[in-house]
């Protein structure tokens, strides 16, 4: 094991492992990106895991290294708020299989010294969750406090006490569910063909070409990205308004495939800007294991099932504009963790935002976390 601390809170850790995949692979080591703010207590009993959803990361309260921008959940996660690290020990890991430094298709294979692509294990979001698992046992966390997560980060929180029922005192949901649906899993389908479409991707083997696929990439952020809003939002910010542009002399309408609407201009705008920061190819092995969560599935077909074992109390919260996950979807989940005799409280908040409104400013949102949080210390 080696552990690199590289600057600031960021940090580096190789474990040995090998950790069993659902798939049946076993992978080693297992390499985790990770950050944490404030101290573990003297009993070990303040940690909280902060759980990154697709496209995200460790750095969910510090500063993006590529884009610059603050951290990805500043709202939620820092001085004052509902996750704070006067109070907290905060962990926020790189999933497996993404792009930030966890072990991912962008990694080396010990077996090739050359990176794996395509020839990574498929993962699934339990997977994460070990993984998480073997980073907490390295910082000697045998309990957590809280596991809390937006949208896949939510798929993890759900996944924590089903997996680890001992492990987890609470689990914040927001924004999620329990299975991806066959909408779901057609965007996420599309996004990939785009990828693989692209003929830089040549099946994954771009690493050394310095010329990924990012024209695929950018369309399948784009496509997804509409997902994310809601038409509410995007009528609201866009319209049918025209990107500004030369106006001709004679005041004629001139018809063209640029980027006229402001929309397009966006959407655009979106796509070109996530191919800095994000790989390709864990975009596929994510979509992936998000298409594959289907935590009643892997309890018997019965949700309740996932939660007989834990002792840890939930607390659940949608935004009634997210039609990626519907409210419907959060209670269902609610509706199983009451058949299993769970504590729930669950709440669907207003936002024009649509899905990523779990990103920005949700006052209520932050109320009810922290009286969450603070019900359980
Ligand atoms: C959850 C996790 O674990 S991590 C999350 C991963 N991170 C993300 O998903 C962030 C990317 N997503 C977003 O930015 C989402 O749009 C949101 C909803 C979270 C942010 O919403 P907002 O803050 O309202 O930003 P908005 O959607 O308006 O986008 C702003 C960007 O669009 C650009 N933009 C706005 N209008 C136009 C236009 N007409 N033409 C071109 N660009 C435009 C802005 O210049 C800005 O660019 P920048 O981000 O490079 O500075
Ligand atoms: N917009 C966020 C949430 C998507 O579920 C992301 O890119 O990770």
């Amino acid at each position: 094991m080696t552990e690199d601390v590289r600057f600031g809170l960021a940090r580096h850790v190789i474990l040995p492992g090998p950790l069993r995949l659902d798939g049946g692979a076993l992978l080693s080591p297992v390499e985790i990106a990770y950050e944490t703010y404030g101290t573990l207590n003297a009993d070990a009993s303040n940690a909280v895991l902060i759980c990154h959803a697709l496209t995200g990361d460790q750095h969910v309260a510090s500063p993006h290294p590529v884009t610059g921008k603050p951290g990805w959940w500043a709202r939620m996660v820092g001085p004052g708020k509902p996750v704070d690290p006067a109070r907290h020990f905060i962990v926020c890991a790189n999933v497996l299989g993404s792009c930030m430094g966890s072990s991912g298709p962008a990694t080396i294979d010990p077996a090739t010294s050359a990176p794996w692509g395509m020839a990574f294990p498929v993962i699934t979001i339990r997977d994460m969750v070990r993984a998480q698992a073997l980073l907490l046992d390295h910082l000697g966390i045998a309990v957590l406090q809280a596991v809390v997560g937006g949208s896949m980060g939510g798929m993890q929180a759900l996944s924590w006490p089903a997996t680890f029922p001992e492990r987890v005192r609470a689990a914040v949901v927001i924004a999620s569910t329990a299975r991806h649906t066959a909408q779901n899993i057609a965007f996420h389908e599309v996004g990939r063909q785009a990828v693989m479409a692209d003929p830089k991707w040549r099946g994954g083997a771009y690493y050394d070409l310095g010329d990924p696929p990012a024209a695929g990439l950018a369309v399948a952020r784009m496509a997804a990205h509409i997902t994310y809003l809601s038409e509410a939002g995007l009528t609201e910010k866009f319209g049918r308004r025209l990107q500004a542009r030369p106006d001709r002399p004679d005041g004629a309408i001139s018809f063209g495939f640029d980027a006229d609407f402001q929309i397009e201009s966006y959407l655009r705008h979106q796509g070109i800007s996530f191919v800095d920061r994000f790989d390709a190819n864990s975009y596929l092995y994510i979509t992936r294991a998000m298409d594959y969560f289907d935590l009643g599935g892997e309890h018997g077909g019965h949700l309740a099932n996932a939660f007989r074992a834990t002792k840890a109390r939930f607390c659940l919260v949608s935004f009634d504009t997210d039609w990626l996950y519907p409210t419907a979807q959060s209670r269902a989940v609610v509706h199983a963790l009451n058949a299993a005799g769970a504590p729930v409280s669950f709440v669907e908040l207003s936002s024009p935002y649509g899905h990523d409104a779990f990103l920005l400013d949700a006052p209520e949102m932050n109320r009810v976390v922290d009286g969450f949080l603070r019900a359980g210390e």
